[in-house]
């Protein structure tokens, strides 16, 4: 028969054998970096976000130990595939939205909904919302931001909660545009000293005078806009929520994701009904910003390059022709489009640095250790410019993706521009879809030109990146609108189409 091992003896090996690994772990050196200053390591390379200077090329060559804080970022696709992906066990921890069992319950919502299969039910949206696009654009074209902000808050919306109508729209598509404030500002690592001084948590943003919005401790501003952002996101969790609890209530709730998720409660299964509540409000906060991002950098990417519109109008009128729109139907014939929009994603993608990762044991990759809780960002830039990769990453080359004999395409830039491993952008393929037939559909009706000053000269179209996560494209400040749409000569019967559509046309499916 076998004998124990006795406890205290099991214990001991136990402690043994864990400490001999963490010795054996932390004596491999730390990854390189840039070298920082005494105590607070490479803290002013991190938090300052200059207009001129974009924050990631900050990031080039890192491995940074900030005030002890470990951030590591991985510039290479390498990297990304061998820690994101093939260990991503280890990796797929966040800062916030932790990697656990309820992550999990969301993300099997989520994908319910919004995975490859499931968004094609989704085109009657797309289209409809197309429609009121180009008339919008039609009749004013100055607001192209603006469009493009309720084209993709109104597709979201509706998919989520069922909102057609065009004031509940406009208020909601305000109150994310309040709440992603707070993601786009404080979403990576190293926004705020707080990620770095922890104390800082505990020290009263308001000095004497209430109302005075002024953080009187250096670091401690991140308290008042905590503050008034939470109240956005919870704007954002419970509003909609409440307005679509009342529709079903009174029996006017338009089909939805939140509809068909509670209708297939049972009703031992009330406690699932938050998971389905914050899926929708996730969806409705990650999605807007980021699709508008896409929107507009492919647009204004046309711009600049009016041999790439000469192109794909050139595919469009062959497939499609001139007496009606593109359609998703047409989407394999037309490669070009897509290939637009790769270039699009992998020359501006949204989110250049994607969301902080963070690791929950301690690791070794090629020789250097990786401490537990280190900060893990995957550099979507670096990777998307790597010349080797991607020969003349500075330019606008869609011609770059297209598939000819004999030649190999690089990877398709989807695989960095939304992120890695088990955390990947889950609305992936319907702000793909939202995308593609919005650049289909525009570039089959309109030459998209620059505009001119008032001396008549060109305005060039200077891409400017925002502060904070999401990569907005827009022309330089002050300068109006950044293109002219002019309806295209031979598109016959399709600017009557687009006349007709009411501006203020509720989508409905
Ligand atoms: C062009 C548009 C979009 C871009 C570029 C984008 C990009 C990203 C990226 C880079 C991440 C982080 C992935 C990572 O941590 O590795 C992410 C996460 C996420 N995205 Fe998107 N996204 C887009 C549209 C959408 C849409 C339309 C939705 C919703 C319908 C959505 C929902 C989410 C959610 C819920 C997460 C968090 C996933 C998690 O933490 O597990 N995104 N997205």
């Amino acid at each position: 028969m076998d004998t124990p091992i006795p406890l205290p003896l099991a214990v001991l090996t136990a402690v043994f054998f864990l400490y001999f690994r963490w010795r054996r772990l932390s004596t491999q050196p730390l990854p390189p970096g840039p070298r920082g200053l005494p105590v607070i390591g490479s803290l002013w390379d991190i938090v300052t976000d200059k207009d001129d200077k974009p924050r990631h090329l900050k990031y080039l060559d890192l491995g940074k130990n900030v005030c002890g804080d470990h951030l590591v970022v991985l510039n290479s696709a390498k990297a990304t595939d061998e820690l994101l992906e093939k260990r991503s066990i280890n990796y797929s921890d966040r800062p916030v939205m932790r990697y656990s069992d309820k992550w999990k319950a969301h993300r099997r919502i989520f994908n319910q909904y919004f995975k490859q299969q499931a968004v094609v039910s989704y085109y009657p949206v797309h289209r409809k919302g197309v429609l009121v696009f180009l008339n919008k654009i039609l009749n004013n074209p100055e607001s192209l931001n603006a469009h493009a902000r309720d084209y993709a808050g109104a597709m979201i919306l509706q998919i989520t909660y069922g909102i057609t109508s065009e004031e509940e729209k406009a208020y909601f598509v305000q109150v994310a545009d309040l709440a992603n404030q707070s993601f786009i500002a404080g979403v990576n690592h190293g926004s705020f000293m707080v990620d770095y001084f922890p104390f800082l948590k505990h020290i009263p943003y308001r000095f004497f005078v209430i109302d005075l919005q002024v953080a009187w401790f250096p670091g401690a501003g991140f308290k008042q806009k905590a503050a008034v952002w939470a109240k956005h996101v919870s704007d954002m969790n419970h509003n909609p929520w409440r307005l679509l609890k009342s529709s079903m209530a009174n029996g006017t709730a338009m089909p939805s994701v939140a509809t068909n998720g509670l209708e297939r409660l049972n009703s031992d299964q009330e406690e699932m009904e938050p998971f389905i509540q914050h899926v929708c409000a996730v969806a409705y906060g990650a999605g807007a910003d980021t699709t508008v991002a896409l929107l507009l950098a492919s647009l204004l990417a046309l711009v600049r390059n009016p041999e790439v519109q000469t192109r794909a109008q050139a595919e469009i009128d062959e497939v499609v022709g001139s007496s009606r729109l593109p359609d998703f139907q047409d989407r394999d014939k037309l490669p070009y489009i897509d290939a637009i929009l790769k270039e699009t994603q992998r020359l501006y993608p949204a989110l250049p640095l994607s969301i902080d990762h963070c690791s929950m044991d301690d690791d070794i990759y090629e020789g250097y250790f990786i401490p537990k809780g280190t900060t893990v960002i995957g550099n979507a830039w670096a990777i998307l410019h790597d010349e080797k990769t991607y020969p003349e990453p500075m330019k606008f080359k869609p011609e770059r993706f297209l598939k000819e004999e004999g030649k190999s395409t690089p990877p398709d830039s989807a695989l960095y521009a939304f992120g890695f491993g088990r955390r990947i952008c889950p609305g992936r393929f319907l702000a793909l879809d939202a995308a593609w037939l919005m650049v289909a559909c525009v570039l089959s009706v309109f030459d998209i030109n620059k505009t001119f000053d008032a001396e008549g000269n060109e305005i060039e179209v200077v891409f400017e990146h925002s502060p904070g996560a999401i990569n907005l494209k827009k022309a330089k400040k002050g300068l109006g609108s950044p293109a002219n749409f002019g309806l295209m000569s031979n598109s016959s019967e399709i600017p009557g189409l687009i006349e007709n559509v009411p501006g203020g046309l509720a989508i409905l499916t």
